[in-house]
Parts: C-alpha cells; structure tokens; sequence
C-alpha cells in the first residue's frame, strides 16, 4: 500500500501545519479551520497527479485546444465533525466531486475505554468511482475502518484514497491491515510516533473537531 507523507519533503504546507499544531495559534479557530481547508486543497491538487487523464479537444474562441483532463468518478466522503473543512478543501478543488457524509463518534464507557459509534451516513452509490476519505486526525484508525465498511453499503469503489492531516504510526499500521491492499493509498501531511492512553496522538494537536467547533458537552 503507498503511503505518502507530505512532511518529507519542504513545502508551505509545513506552515499550516505548524500553526494547526501550535497552542498559541490555535486557538483562532477561524485561522484554524482555514489552514485545514488549505491543507485540504494542496492535498487535492498533489492527488489529482495520480488521475488518470484523456485528451479533450476544448472549443476555443479561435480554435480547439488538446487539453488533457482527469477521468475518475470521484466521491469525498468525510467523517463528521472535525472532517468537513477538510472536505471543504478537497471540494474547491475537486468541484465536479459527488459527496458523502458519515457520522463517527467515541462514547465513552469510562475515562479510558470507548466504542466508536456510527449513526448517519448520507452517500451516492460508490461502485467503480475513485472513493476519498478525509479525516484530518488519524489516531487508532478506529473511526476510518467504521467509516469505510459503512461506505461499503453504497458499493465498491474501483480505489480508495485515504486522506488525513496527522495520523499516529499505530493507525497507519492499522489502515494498511483493513484496507485493500492494492486499491489503497494512504494520504497524510504528518506521522506522529505515539497515541496515549486516552488515544490522542502525541505530540498531534489536541481536538481537531473541538479546535474547529469548540467543545461539545
Ligand atoms: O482514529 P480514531 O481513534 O478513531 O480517532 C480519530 C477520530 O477522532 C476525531 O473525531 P472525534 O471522534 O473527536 O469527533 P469530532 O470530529 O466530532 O470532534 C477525528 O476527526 C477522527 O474521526
Ligand atoms: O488526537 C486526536 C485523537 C482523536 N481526535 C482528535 O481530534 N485528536
Ligand atoms: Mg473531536
């Protein structure tokens, strides 16, 4: 499975990185939510390189122009709440995009332990399109595998594009063990070493949906 991780190679995209992550900065959620939906866009842009493309004879004023344009169905589908800027990102790029929308969220059984619930998903049939998933946090991967196999209810996508901001090494593991191997690419703009013990990637940048939203009860 091809894992591509934006952080080794130098880019503007570590600036919005670096402030998403910085508890002086992210506390502007306006600014935040921005530099996810920019994060969002370039990740777009990188991804389309994979498209695959036929030539199209475009109608000019004065002639036709041969312009080469991506063919793939596309379907961004995101996990609610802290997914939607970054859906945003990949939308204003992708604009031709149909959409899906799945809810996932962590009850609580105690502090420590938790059951990740999935209650809502609103989905175009997927079958043969190119499928993308945007989550910004990828931390034991539960959400992502939930999301996916309710995905699967609307059909099966010819190939799945993982997308995320931070993933833990641990969800990165765990996405390359539940998804198809040979449709799969893993999109990410950092890999952090370590979860802990309440399952927040460290050093991460805290709550991505509450960074956003602000916090829920
Ligand atoms: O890999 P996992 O261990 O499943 O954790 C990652 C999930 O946590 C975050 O959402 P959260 O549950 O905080 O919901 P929210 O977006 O509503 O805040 C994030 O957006 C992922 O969906
Ligand atoms: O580190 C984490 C883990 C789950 N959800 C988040 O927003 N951040
Ligand atoms: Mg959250």
């Amino acid at each position: 499975m091809k894992v591509i991780d934006f952080s080794k190679t130098n880019s503007i995209l570590n600036q919005y990185i670096s402030e998403i992550r910085n508890v002086e900065v992210q506390n502007d959620r306006l600014r935040f939510r921005r530099n996810i939906e920019r994060i969002g866009e370039i990740m777009a842009y990188e991804m389309s390189k994979e498209f695959t493309y036929s030539v199209k004879n475009i109608r000019t004023p004065l002639g036709v122009a041969p312009v080469s344009t991506p063919d793939n169905n596309l379907v961004i589908s995101t996990i609610l709440r802290a997914g939607l800027p970054f859906h945003q990102g990949f939308l204003s790029y992708f604009d031709g995009a149909e959409n899906a929308f799945v809810s996932a969220y962590r009850k609580y059984k105690d502090t420590l332990k938790f059951d990740i619930h999935i209650e809502y998903i609103a989905s175009p049939r997927i079958d043969d399109k190119t499928l993308i998933i945007t989550d910004p946090m990828l931390a034991t991967g539960g959400s992502m595998e939930l999301s996916y196999q309710a995905m699967l209810t609307k059909g099966h996508p010819a190939e799945i594009h993982v997308a995320s901001i931070i993933a833990s090494q641990k969800a990165i593991d765990h996405i390359i063990n539940v998804f198809p191997e040979d449709k799969t690419t893993i999109w990410c703009a950092a890999i952090d070493p370590e979860i802990n013990e309440h399952s927040y990637i460290v050093p991460g940048l805290g709550d991505a949906g509450d960074l956003a939203y602000g916090e829920k009860e």
